[in-house]
């Protein structure tokens, strides 16, 4: 039975001959998503990484609010992040409300932290 993957990428012109062009294609095919699996692999680690670091400066900023007795949360400033990061978001083919979205999703972790500081 020909798998999902084999009929995505085979040419409906090429002939189902063993060892014929299908098979040079289906191995084309394999190098190509191996070389953009590897890169996506990459791109995760930079991805996981860079959230560690952001991490590390908001567990920061929460400590520093907890011994000010400052607010958690600051809609304004998130405002001005939302803005900047709809913005950057469209100019790197991204999608604006997407960008918003995971950068929310993130911040709710982070005044979950802050608030943990604060008890
Ligand atoms: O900049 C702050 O005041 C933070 O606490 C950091 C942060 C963020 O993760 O970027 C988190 C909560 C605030 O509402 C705004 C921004």
């Amino acid at each position: 039975m020909a798998s999902k993957w084999k009929s995505a990428t085979t040419p409906t012109h090429c002939s189902n001959q063993k060892d014929g062009p299908l098979t040079d294609h289906v191995t084309r095919a394999a190098d190509i998503l191996k070389g953009h699996r590897e890169s996506i692999d990459r791109l995760d680690a930079i991805l996981v990484y860079t959230l560690g670091e952001r991490f590390k400066h908001t567990q920061a900023v929460g400590k520093l609010k907890a011994e000010h007795d400052l607010p958690p949360s600051d809609p304004a400033r998130e405002a001005n992040q939302i803005a900047r990061l709809e913005d950057l978001a469209s100019r790197a083919d991204l999608d604006p409300e997407f960008a918003k979205n995971f950068l929310n999703f993130i911040i709710t972790e982070v005044i979950h932290h802050h608030k943990k500081h604060q008890e």
